[in-house]
């Protein structure tokens, strides 16, 4: 069928149409974007430069999404609710290329346009072509000092616009940098924004025992990490195509994370270490497989719990070969013997610490998610501390700077259970990493380039009588 003049026109360009496709999958089918966008541009052949500036047209539009739409919503007069959802990721598209990228205003616009009008046709392209040259009569500073709350009357209202998160998390961000003392200043808050805000940097673990750090950074190209000594810090390019990779010698690991494995493996007990170790909240197995390799170096066994069948199958991927048993149950009614020298709580969280790394999460949260995690977090620590053997050491972690997942939680459960907070500090290394109460580690993207992680050392206290008369 031979297509109408008006819509006969230029072809729309590959690495463009592929990141309108991710944004419609994301909107329509709640996708998560860095799965949909490698499968894309893998299908459609688009690699090199294309592959990259699809890449950060998609990835850098979601991240902008809910900042894109007020501007969006001024520019046409009208909430973005009245906007066909088509049409608005193209504006979105558009919009992202006009306030923050290099792309000409010219190429911005006009490529939009053919986007639509490749579609729907003239009309919807006409409606484009006006929002756009609106949006673009404006840079993005511009469009910030007119829609943003002042920074005078409003600082966390501001730079949440600023830096393209919902205003709930910026105050989040707020909270969790501030001390009962002091509260968080501006500064500090910018770069706390601005950094999650950031691409985040590639970090592979070497896993212990099969390759070193300086040896994979030397294969890699990669940079040896600051905080862990498994860490390399890869410069660019596909980790999945990397031989230490595909060879499971080494995978892709955000650094805070290795530190929280890491740290329980070196958690001082109270008695001797019978290598009876437990990962509660295992999938997809990241942290089971670094714990796995260093049980394999300390001659000691995993076991891993995930109740999402699904992710069960992810850990045994990831820990093929080492001294892993996975358990497919809830954490909170495992079944499993209790006695164990070494536990990981790597809690269900918000996940509000690694929003640098899913593009879309940011604006698919919302504060009504917290209070359920938090009940499911309590009843998992508080389980795990019923696993523990006296004197044993158990790891609560969260992927979450949110304070009632983090400091509210561990409260509560050492009020509850009588459990014992220890210092985590020593284990972890780092500098400026004090958590929410004495002795917990926080981690954050602007302090360490890591997630923000949180962790906290717990034990269950020998009883006087278990050490014998002194
Ligand atoms: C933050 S993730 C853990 C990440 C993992 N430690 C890693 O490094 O790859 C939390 C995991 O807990 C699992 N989970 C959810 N509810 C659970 C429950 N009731 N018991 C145990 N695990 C649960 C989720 O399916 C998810 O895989």
């Amino acid at each position: 069928m031979t297509r109408p003049a008006h819509l006969r026109d230029k072809p729309v360009d590959a690495a463009r149409a592929v990141a309108r496709d991710v944004l419609r999958a994301v909107r329509e089918r709640d996708s998560y974007a860095n799965l949909v966008l490698p499968r894309l541009l893998r299908e459609r052949h688009v690699t090199g430069r294309d592959a990259a500036f699809a890449t950060e047209l998609a990835y850098g539009t979601c991240r902008a999404a809910g900042v894109l739409d007020e501007v969006i919503a001024a520019a046409a007069r009208r909430p973005v609710a009245e906007i066909d959802p088509t049409l608005l990721d193209v504006l979105r598209l558009g919009t992202y290329q006009l306030l923050r990228t290099r792309v000409g205003s010219h190429a911005a616009v006009s490529t939009s346009v053919d986007l639509v009008r490749s579609e729907a046709g003239q009309g919807p392209a006409g409606f484009c072509n006006a929002v756009l040259r609106k949006v673009s009569q404006r840079d993005d500073d511009m469009w910030t000092d007119e829609l943003a709350p002042p920074i005078g009357e409003d600082l966390v209202g501001h730079l949440a616009f600023r830096y393209a998160h919902p205003r709930w998390i910026a105050e989040v961000f707020a909270d969790a940098l501030s001390t009962p003392q002091r509260r968080v200043g501006a500064g500090e808050l910018q770069a706390a924004l601005a950094a999650d805000d950031d691409r985040p940097a590639v970090h592979l673990v070497a896993r212990p025992g099969l390759i070193t750090a300086d040896e994979l950074a030397a294969v890699t190209g990669g940079e040896v990490g600051r905080w862990s000594p498994y860490c390399v810090y890869l410069p660019g390019g596909d980790p999945g195509e990397l031989e230490a990779v595909r060879e499971h010698m080494a995978g892709v690991q955000d650094e805070g994370s290795q530190l929280v494995a890491r740290a329980l493996s070196l958690a001082p007990l109270d008695g001797p270490d019978t290598g009876r170790w437990l990962d509660l909240c295992a999938g997809p197995g990241g942290k089971a497989a670094l714990l796995g390799a260093l049980a394999d170096i300390d001659l000691a066994h995993v076991d891993a719990v995930e109740p999402a069948e699904h992710r069960a199958d992810l850990i045994r991927q990831a820990t093929d070969g080492l001294p892993v048993t996975v358990h497919v149950a809830d954490g909170r009614d495992s079944g499993l013997t209790p006695g164990y020298d070494r536990i990981l709580v790597d809690a269900p969280c918000t996940g509000l610490g690694s929003l640098r790394r899913r593009p879309e999460a940011r604006w698919r949260r919302t504060p009504d998610d917290v209070a359920p995690l938090v009940t499911l977090q309590r009843e998992l620590l508080t389980a795990a501390l019923g696993l523990l053997r006296p004197g044993g050491a158990l790891i609560y972690s969260t992927c979450s700077p949110h304070p009632a997942e983090t400091r509210g939680v561990v409260e509560a459960v050492v009020a509850e259970t009588g459990a014992q907070l220890l210092d985590a500090r020593p284990l972890v290394g780092v500098e400026s990493g004090d958590g929410p109460l004495e002795g917990t580690v926080q981690l954050w993207p602007h302090r360490h380039g890591t997630d923000a992680m949180f962790l906290a050392l717990l034990t269950v206290p020998v009883p006087d009588s278990a050490h014998g008369p002194s």
